[in-house]
């Protein structure tokens, strides 16, 4: 089986998968890190030097390796991985994968991802709390269509990593 974690940025994917792969004893993988040793770059690198037309992609690419293969293992995907090309429906269309989401407020995302805008391009830009705010709420308003078709939903708000974590492997049962 692959669990398969998504959400928009902040949720918790990448924190929340590692831990859960230690505990299932399973491997771990993170699309943002399989685009980043192919592209022998940085996620912010190849947003800049590249644009994002071209991550998105790369990040089709490598779903499509990804979910090649019938290993066992837990997949975090980027924010915005279930919503462009056709990734959703290779994720919905994959007997193997389990597509979890991490739901949480605008406003707890915000509080988390004021302090970790570098290394995400697409709201590095965002200067004031308010600003920031305002675009997460837009942008997971056009993008929880894509993520509501997960066969599972996690209320992720002020739950810790461990919490979720114990969450997600009950579901599994
Ligand atoms: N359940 C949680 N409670 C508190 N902080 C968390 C929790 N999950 C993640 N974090 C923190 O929030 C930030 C974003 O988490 P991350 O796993 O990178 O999210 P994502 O991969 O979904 O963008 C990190 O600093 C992480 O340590
Ligand atoms: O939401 C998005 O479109 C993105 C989210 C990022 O991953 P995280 O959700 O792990 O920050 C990364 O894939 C890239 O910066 C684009
Ligand atoms: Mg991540």
């Amino acid at each position: 089986m692959k669990i398969v974690l998504c959400g928009y940025m902040g949720c918790g994917k990448s924190t929340v998968g590692q831990l859960l792969s230690e505990k299932l004893n399973v491997d771990f993988l993170e699309i943002d890190t399989e685009i980043e040793k192919k592209e022998n770059s940085s996620i912010t690198d190849i947003f800049q030097e590249n644009g994002e037309i071209y991550f998105r992609k790369i990040e089709n690419i490598v779903l499509n390796e990804v979910l090649k293969t019938s290993k066992n293992e837990v997949i975090s995907l980027g924010g915005g991985t279930p919503c462009y090309a056709n990734n959703l429906h290779l994720l919905k269309s994959n007997e193997h994968v389990k597509l979890f989401y991490l739901k949480m407020t605008p406003q707890n995302l915000t509080a988390r991802l004021i302090n970790e805008k570098q290394k995400r391009p697409l709201i590095n830009h965002l200067q004031t709390e308010e600003k920031l705010e305002e675009y997460i709420r837009k942008h997971l308003f056009e993008r929880q269509f894509y993520y509501l078709q997960s066969d599972f939903m996690i209320d992720a708000n002020a739950k810790s990593v461990e919490e979720l974590t114990e969450e997600i492997i009950n579901l599994l049962q």
